[in-house]
Protein backbone atom coordinates (compact mmCIF):
# COMPACT_ATOMS: atom_id res chain seq x y z
CA UNK A 1 0.00 0.00 0.00
CA UNK A 2 1.21 3.45 -1.05
CA UNK A 3 0.19 6.52 0.97
CA UNK A 4 0.51 9.82 -1.22
CA UNK A 5 -0.56 13.37 -1.54
CA UNK A 6 -1.65 14.65 -5.11
CA UNK A 7 -0.39 18.85 -5.03
CA UNK A 8 0.80 21.05 -7.07
CA UNK A 9 2.18 24.39 -7.40
CA UNK A 10 0.73 26.61 -10.36
CA UNK A 11 -0.54 23.46 -11.72
CA UNK A 12 2.40 21.60 -12.25
CA UNK A 13 1.16 18.63 -10.79
CA UNK A 14 3.00 15.97 -7.99
CA UNK A 15 2.36 12.85 -6.57
CA UNK A 16 4.19 13.62 -3.09
CA UNK A 17 5.37 10.47 -1.42
CA UNK A 18 7.21 10.56 2.42
CA UNK A 19 9.30 8.29 2.65
CA UNK A 20 9.96 9.31 6.10
CA UNK A 21 6.92 8.90 7.87
CA UNK A 22 5.36 5.83 6.16
CA UNK A 23 8.87 3.80 6.68
CA UNK A 24 9.13 2.82 2.45
CA UNK A 25 12.24 1.71 1.85
CA UNK A 26 12.11 1.78 -2.40
CA UNK A 27 15.07 0.39 -4.29
CA UNK A 28 15.79 3.22 -7.38
CA UNK A 29 14.32 1.12 -10.12
CA UNK A 30 11.13 1.06 -8.13
CA UNK A 31 11.16 4.72 -8.19
CA UNK A 32 11.42 4.86 -11.76
CA UNK A 33 8.85 2.12 -12.23
CA UNK A 34 6.48 4.22 -10.27
CA UNK A 35 7.19 6.91 -12.15
CA UNK A 36 6.22 5.66 -14.98
CA UNK A 37 3.18 3.69 -13.71
CA UNK A 38 1.41 6.49 -11.85
CA UNK A 39 2.50 9.11 -13.54
CA UNK A 40 0.76 7.96 -16.87
CA UNK A 41 -2.35 10.14 -17.66
CA UNK A 42 -4.15 7.81 -18.67
CA UNK A 43 -3.57 4.18 -17.35
CA UNK A 44 -2.23 5.37 -13.86
CA UNK A 45 -2.76 8.15 -11.33
CA UNK A 46 -1.59 10.96 -14.03
CA UNK A 47 0.66 14.03 -12.72
CA UNK A 48 4.06 15.54 -14.11
CA UNK A 49 6.24 13.90 -11.52
CA UNK A 50 6.61 12.23 -8.43
CA UNK A 51 8.39 13.71 -5.38
CA UNK A 52 10.14 11.40 -3.29
CA UNK A 53 10.38 12.58 0.74
CA UNK A 54 13.75 11.21 1.95
CA UNK A 55 15.88 11.51 5.52
CA UNK A 56 18.84 14.02 5.06
CA UNK A 57 21.76 14.13 7.09
CA UNK A 58 21.90 17.85 6.36
CA UNK A 59 18.56 19.15 6.31
CA UNK A 60 15.47 18.65 7.68
CA UNK A 61 14.56 16.42 4.68
CA UNK A 62 15.57 15.42 1.11
CA UNK A 63 13.67 16.06 -2.04
CA UNK A 64 14.43 13.89 -5.16
CA UNK A 65 12.15 14.29 -8.20
CA UNK A 66 11.09 12.28 -11.12
CA UNK A 67 9.60 13.11 -14.21
CA UNK A 68 6.89 11.52 -15.79
CA UNK A 69 9.20 9.52 -18.17
CA UNK A 70 10.80 7.59 -15.01
CA UNK A 71 13.93 10.00 -15.69
CA UNK A 72 15.32 11.84 -12.33
CA UNK A 73 15.74 16.00 -12.16
CA UNK A 74 18.53 17.39 -10.31
CA UNK A 75 15.49 20.14 -8.89
CA UNK A 76 11.89 20.92 -9.52
CA UNK A 77 11.12 24.79 -8.01
CA UNK A 78 7.20 23.82 -7.80
CA UNK A 79 8.19 20.27 -6.37
CA UNK A 80 10.19 22.27 -3.87
CA UNK A 81 7.14 24.51 -2.66
CA UNK A 82 5.63 21.17 -2.24
CA UNK A 83 7.79 19.76 -0.20
CA UNK A 84 8.65 23.08 2.00
CA UNK A 85 4.97 23.01 2.92
CA UNK A 86 4.57 19.67 4.07
CA UNK A 87 7.87 19.21 5.94
CA UNK A 88 7.07 23.12 7.59
CA UNK A 89 3.46 22.02 8.44
CA UNK A 90 4.84 18.74 10.47
CA UNK A 91 7.87 20.39 11.56
CA UNK A 92 6.22 23.73 12.82
CA UNK A 93 9.02 25.60 12.12
CA UNK A 94 8.02 28.25 9.07
CA UNK A 95 12.18 28.09 7.78
CA UNK A 96 13.76 25.35 7.26
CA UNK A 97 16.32 23.53 4.86
CA UNK A 98 15.69 21.06 2.01
CA UNK A 99 18.15 18.81 0.74
CA UNK A 100 18.35 18.87 -3.79
CA UNK A 101 20.57 16.61 -5.55
CA UNK A 102 22.93 19.79 -6.03
CA UNK A 103 22.17 21.94 -3.35
CA UNK A 104 20.57 22.87 0.11
CA UNK A 105 18.24 25.01 -0.20
CA UNK A 106 16.56 27.31 2.24
CA UNK A 107 12.52 27.11 2.13
CA UNK A 108 10.20 29.34 4.12
CA UNK A 109 6.32 30.49 4.65
CA UNK A 110 6.10 33.55 3.52
CA UNK A 111 3.03 36.45 3.11
CA UNK A 112 0.77 35.20 0.63
CA UNK A 113 0.89 35.83 -3.37
CA UNK A 114 -2.91 36.30 -3.56
CA UNK A 115 -5.34 36.01 -0.92
CA UNK A 116 -6.43 32.73 0.69
CA UNK A 117 -3.00 31.31 -0.89
CA UNK A 118 -0.42 29.57 1.53
CA UNK A 119 2.16 30.68 0.29
CA UNK A 120 6.29 29.18 0.11
CA UNK A 121 9.06 30.88 -0.99
CA UNK A 122 12.66 28.28 -2.04
CA UNK A 123 15.62 29.40 -3.18
CA UNK A 124 16.66 28.32 -6.80
CA UNK A 125 20.48 27.65 -7.39
CA UNK A 126 23.37 27.69 -7.85
CA UNK A 127 22.88 28.92 -11.35
CA UNK A 128 25.23 29.43 -14.09
CA UNK A 129 25.58 30.07 -17.59
CA UNK A 130 28.04 28.16 -18.39
CA UNK A 131 27.24 25.27 -20.96
CA UNK A 132 29.20 22.25 -19.50
CA UNK A 133 27.02 22.86 -16.80
CA UNK A 134 23.92 21.83 -19.02
CA UNK A 135 25.47 19.84 -20.36
CA UNK A 136 25.50 21.77 -23.44
CA UNK A 137 28.05 20.85 -27.02
CA UNK A 138 28.03 24.71 -28.50
CA UNK A 139 31.21 26.57 -29.59
CA UNK A 140 31.74 28.91 -26.81
CA UNK A 141 31.33 28.75 -22.80
CA UNK A 142 28.39 30.37 -23.03
CA UNK A 143 25.43 30.98 -24.91
CA UNK A 144 23.62 34.20 -24.59
CA UNK A 145 20.87 34.99 -26.25
CA UNK A 146 22.19 33.17 -29.40
CA UNK A 147 20.82 30.92 -32.09
CA UNK A 148 21.58 27.44 -31.54
CA UNK A 149 22.60 25.32 -34.42
CA UNK A 150 19.92 23.03 -35.83
CA UNK A 151 17.05 23.85 -33.17
CA UNK A 152 15.65 27.17 -35.30
CA UNK A 153 16.73 30.01 -37.50
CA UNK A 154 13.58 32.07 -36.18
CA UNK A 155 14.82 32.27 -32.14
CA UNK A 156 17.61 33.12 -30.53
CA UNK A 157 18.34 31.38 -26.86
CA UNK A 158 19.68 31.31 -23.71
CA UNK A 159 21.38 28.82 -21.85
CA UNK A 160 21.54 28.30 -17.91
CA UNK A 161 21.52 25.32 -15.60
CA UNK A 162 19.51 26.28 -11.95
CA UNK A 163 20.96 23.71 -11.68
CA UNK A 164 18.73 21.68 -13.77
CA UNK A 165 19.11 22.22 -17.81
CA UNK A 166 17.51 25.10 -19.41
CA UNK A 167 17.34 27.31 -22.97
CA UNK A 168 14.66 30.57 -22.77
CA UNK A 169 13.57 32.51 -25.76
CA UNK A 170 11.82 35.78 -25.49
CA UNK A 171 8.94 36.21 -28.23
CA UNK A 172 6.26 38.45 -28.93
CA UNK A 173 4.03 35.97 -28.29
CA UNK A 174 4.07 32.20 -27.42
CA UNK A 175 2.74 29.95 -30.20
CA UNK A 176 2.65 26.36 -28.47
CA UNK A 177 3.16 24.47 -31.56
CA UNK A 178 6.36 25.90 -32.08
CA UNK A 179 7.34 25.59 -28.23
CA UNK A 180 6.05 21.63 -28.46
CA UNK A 181 8.20 20.97 -31.85
CA UNK A 182 11.35 23.02 -30.41
CA UNK A 183 11.27 21.26 -27.32
CA UNK A 184 10.68 17.62 -29.17
CA UNK A 185 13.36 18.59 -31.59
CA UNK A 186 16.07 19.87 -28.30
CA UNK A 187 15.24 16.65 -26.74
CA UNK A 188 16.02 14.05 -29.63
CA UNK A 189 19.49 16.04 -30.32
CA UNK A 190 21.83 14.45 -27.91
CA UNK A 191 24.88 15.17 -29.35
CA UNK A 192 23.82 19.18 -28.09
CA UNK A 193 22.14 18.25 -25.10
CA UNK A 194 23.68 14.83 -23.73
CA UNK A 195 21.00 15.33 -20.74
CA UNK A 196 18.09 17.14 -22.56
CA UNK A 197 16.50 20.21 -21.76
CA UNK A 198 14.16 22.20 -20.38
CA UNK A 199 12.65 24.85 -23.47
CA UNK A 200 10.60 27.92 -22.24
CA UNK A 201 9.00 30.90 -24.25
CA UNK A 202 8.72 33.80 -22.23
CA UNK A 203 6.63 36.91 -23.79
CA UNK A 204 6.93 40.19 -21.72
CA UNK A 205 3.55 41.82 -20.21
CA UNK A 206 5.19 44.82 -19.09
CA UNK A 207 7.55 45.97 -16.72
CA UNK A 208 8.15 43.42 -13.88
CA UNK A 209 5.95 41.15 -15.64
CA UNK A 210 6.10 37.92 -17.78
CA UNK A 211 4.10 35.02 -19.29
CA UNK A 212 6.30 31.70 -19.88
CA UNK A 213 5.36 28.46 -21.04
CA UNK A 214 7.55 25.61 -20.79
CA UNK A 215 8.23 21.80 -22.71
CA UNK A 216 9.44 20.06 -19.85
CA UNK A 217 12.27 17.55 -20.75
CA UNK A 218 11.16 14.33 -19.33
CA UNK A 219 7.69 15.38 -19.38
CA UNK A 220 6.48 17.04 -22.25
CA UNK A 221 4.33 20.81 -22.03
CA UNK A 222 3.10 21.41 -18.99
CA UNK A 223 1.24 24.12 -17.20
CA UNK A 224 4.25 25.58 -15.30
CA UNK A 225 7.90 24.85 -14.65
CA UNK A 226 9.24 26.57 -11.46
CA UNK A 227 12.71 26.01 -12.36
CA UNK A 228 12.10 27.57 -15.89
CA UNK A 229 9.83 30.70 -14.39
CA UNK A 230 13.19 31.37 -11.77
CA UNK A 231 15.66 31.21 -15.26
CA UNK A 232 13.03 32.95 -17.96
CA UNK A 233 12.82 35.56 -14.91
CA UNK A 234 16.61 36.05 -15.02
CA UNK A 235 16.73 36.08 -18.58
CA UNK A 236 14.32 38.50 -19.26
CA UNK A 237 15.67 40.75 -16.41
CA UNK A 238 19.33 40.70 -18.09
CA UNK A 239 17.69 40.87 -21.66
CA UNK A 240 14.77 42.79 -20.93
CA UNK A 241 13.22 45.47 -18.63
CA UNK A 242 13.16 43.59 -15.09
CA UNK A 243 14.50 45.26 -11.96
CA UNK A 244 16.47 42.69 -9.88
CA UNK A 245 15.71 42.57 -6.45
CA UNK A 246 11.88 42.93 -7.22
CA UNK A 247 9.03 40.59 -7.38
CA UNK A 248 8.35 39.78 -10.60
CA UNK A 249 4.90 38.53 -11.62
CA UNK A 250 5.09 35.46 -13.49
CA UNK A 251 1.90 34.33 -15.50
CA UNK A 252 1.39 30.76 -16.56
CA UNK A 253 -1.22 28.04 -17.96
CA UNK A 254 -2.08 27.15 -14.48
CA UNK A 255 -1.83 30.14 -12.04
CA UNK A 256 0.76 32.83 -11.14
CA UNK A 257 3.75 33.31 -9.29
CA UNK A 258 6.92 35.61 -8.45
CA UNK A 259 10.32 35.70 -8.92
CA UNK A 260 12.92 37.67 -7.56
CA UNK A 261 16.55 37.95 -8.74
CA UNK A 262 19.56 38.78 -6.61
CA UNK A 263 23.16 39.49 -7.95
CA UNK A 264 25.65 38.97 -5.82
CA UNK A 265 29.01 39.77 -7.16
CA UNK A 266 28.84 37.88 -10.43
CA UNK A 267 26.31 35.34 -9.35
CA UNK A 268 22.86 35.47 -9.46
CA UNK A 269 20.25 33.89 -6.62
CA UNK A 270 16.87 33.65 -7.42
CA UNK A 271 13.62 33.82 -5.14
CA UNK A 272 10.36 31.44 -6.59
CA UNK A 273 7.50 32.19 -4.37
CA UNK A 274 4.20 30.56 -4.97
CA UNK A 275 1.57 28.15 -3.77
CA UNK A 276 1.65 24.91 -2.89
CA UNK A 277 -1.73 23.36 -2.79
CA UNK A 278 -2.84 19.58 -1.65
CA UNK A 279 -5.82 18.19 -3.90
CA UNK A 280 -6.28 15.07 -2.61
CA UNK A 281 -4.77 12.68 -0.03
CA UNK A 282 -4.78 9.07 -1.09
CA UNK A 283 -4.13 5.04 -0.37
CA UNK A 284 -3.84 2.84 -3.40
CA UNK A 285 -2.59 -0.91 -3.55
CA UNK A 286 0.09 -1.41 -6.06
CA UNK A 287 1.96 -4.05 -7.29
CA UNK A 288 4.90 -3.19 -9.02
CA UNK A 289 6.16 -5.94 -10.83
CA UNK A 290 2.63 -6.33 -12.68
CA UNK A 291 2.37 -2.76 -13.05
CA UNK A 292 -1.24 -3.57 -11.42
CA UNK A 293 -2.51 -0.55 -9.03
CA UNK A 294 -5.97 0.32 -7.12
CA UNK A 295 -7.63 3.47 -5.12
CA UNK A 296 -7.96 1.90 -1.41
CA UNK A 297 -8.91 5.47 -0.03
CA UNK A 298 -9.28 9.05 -1.56
CA UNK A 299 -9.76 12.71 0.55
CA UNK A 300 -10.78 15.68 -1.43
CA UNK A 301 -9.35 19.34 -0.31
CA UNK A 302 -11.96 20.81 -1.64
CA UNK A 303 -11.85 24.14 -0.08
CA UNK A 304 -8.21 24.88 -0.75
CA UNK A 305 -8.88 23.84 -4.60
CA UNK A 306 -11.99 26.22 -4.13
CA UNK A 307 -9.52 29.25 -3.34
CA UNK A 308 -6.56 28.56 -5.73
CA UNK A 309 -9.77 28.57 -8.91
CA UNK A 310 -9.97 31.99 -7.45
CA UNK A 311 -6.14 32.76 -8.16
CA UNK A 312 -6.13 30.37 -11.08
CA UNK A 313 -9.12 32.77 -12.60
CA UNK A 314 -7.14 36.66 -11.67
CA UNK A 315 -4.22 34.97 -13.46
CA UNK A 316 -5.34 34.14 -16.90
CA UNK A 317 -6.92 37.98 -16.86
CA UNK A 318 -3.20 39.27 -16.73
CA UNK A 319 -2.13 37.51 -19.58
N1 LIG B 1 8.61 21.18 -13.14
C1 LIG B 1 9.81 21.28 -12.41
C2 LIG B 1 11.03 20.77 -13.07
C3 LIG B 1 10.95 19.27 -13.24
C4 LIG B 1 12.19 18.70 -13.78
C5 LIG B 1 12.40 19.00 -15.23
N2 LIG B 1 11.41 18.40 -16.09
C6 LIG B 1 13.80 18.48 -15.60
O1 LIG B 1 13.93 17.32 -16.04
O2 LIG B 1 14.75 19.23 -15.41
C7 LIG B 1 9.99 22.63 -11.75
O3 LIG B 1 8.99 23.13 -11.23
O4 LIG B 1 11.09 23.15 -11.69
Amino acid sequence: MINFIKCHGSGNDFILIDEIANSYTFSEEERRQLSVLLCDRKNGVGSDGILFVMKSDVAEARMRMFNSDGTEAEMCGNGLRCVARHIIQSDGRASIHIETEKAVLAVEQVEPIYKGIDTFSVDIEPVSFEVETLPMNYEKAEAMDVEIPGLSHDFTFTALSVPNPHIVTIVDEVVQQDLIDIGEKANNSPSVFPKGVNVSFVQILGKNKIFVQTFERGVGLTNACGTAMSASTLVSTILGPNDLETPIVVINKGGLVNCVVEKADRRYKIQLRGNATNVYSASIDVNISTSEWNWIETETHHSEIDKYEKLKEYASSQI
